[in-house]
């Protein structure tokens, strides 16, 4: 009988190399920092601010922005519930071997079903996972519309798009929320600003 493709004939290999070593020859922690949030509430803005400003400081980091993805990876999905909790879920297997080679892994994608963002979260361990909620309001994002996209919702040209006739379930407990005071929108440099301290805080940018 063939075992082609039977999981019980699969086994496990052990690095001699392990994270903590790598951790220290980065001196960083590995870790996701995973935005999520509305088409044009800010978060590819956000992910590559943020790279911008890692790299300045001398940690390696590495993008994953949704759109991007869907260029490769993930090309043979779409937009159906079903397939959006598979590009999710290859992303954060995709975010979890980054983190664990030691890198601050950035990933941008709307995600925009809590139990696809939590399943993520389980993958890494405990505090390696900083989700971040672009708490735009739809209004602003659909203003902005930089793709034109929304407009072509409201028109039903394209059909389950986020927001207008896919629903986005905000975060109950993310590590980080960026949102408006006063009103006003933080500046790209204010919510790297955001992030950056709260890794700071926690040693994320130290061995
Ligand atoms: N139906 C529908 N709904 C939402 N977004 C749509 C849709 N169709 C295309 N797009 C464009 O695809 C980008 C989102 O890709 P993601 O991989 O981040 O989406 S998801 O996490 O799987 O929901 C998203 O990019 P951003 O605007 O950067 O968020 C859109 O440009
Ligand atoms: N903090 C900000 N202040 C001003 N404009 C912003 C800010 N964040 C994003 N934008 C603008 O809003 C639009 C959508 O941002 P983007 O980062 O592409 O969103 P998303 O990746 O969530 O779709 C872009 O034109 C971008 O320049």
């Amino acid at each position: 009988m063939s075992t082609v493709g039977n999981p019980a004939n699969i086994f496990w290999h052990e690095n001699p190399v392990g994270k903590a070593e790598r951790e220290k020859l980065l001196n960083q922690q590995g870790c996701v920092v995973w935005i999520t949030g509305l088409s044009g509430s800010g978060k590819s803005t956000l992910a590559c601010s943020l790279g911008r400003e890692l790299q300045s400081r001398g940690k390696l980091s590495y993008v994953l922005d949704g759109d991007n993805l869907r260029h490769g990876l993930n090309k043979n999905l779409g937009f159906s519930p079903e397939s959006r909790t598979e590009n999710i879920r290859r992303t954060g297997e995709v975010a979890k071997l980054f983190a664990d080679a030691g890198l601050i892994c950035i990933a941008s994608l709307i995600s925009p079903y809590r139990k696809d963002r939590d399943a993520c979260r389980a993958l890494l361990p405990d505090k390696k996972f900083i989700e971040v909620f672009m708490n735009m309001p739809l209004q602003l994002c659909e203003g902005r519309d930089p793709k034109g996209l929304y407009k072509l919702a409201r028109e039903g040209k394209i059909k389950g798009f986020t927001g207008i006739d896919d629903p986005y379930e905000p975060p109950l407990n993310c590590e980080i929320e960026i949102q408006l005071k006063d009103g006003v929108i933080p500046t790209p440099n204010e919510m790297t600003e955001q992030v950056v301290s709260y890794m700071e805080d926690r040693g994320f940018l130290e061995a």
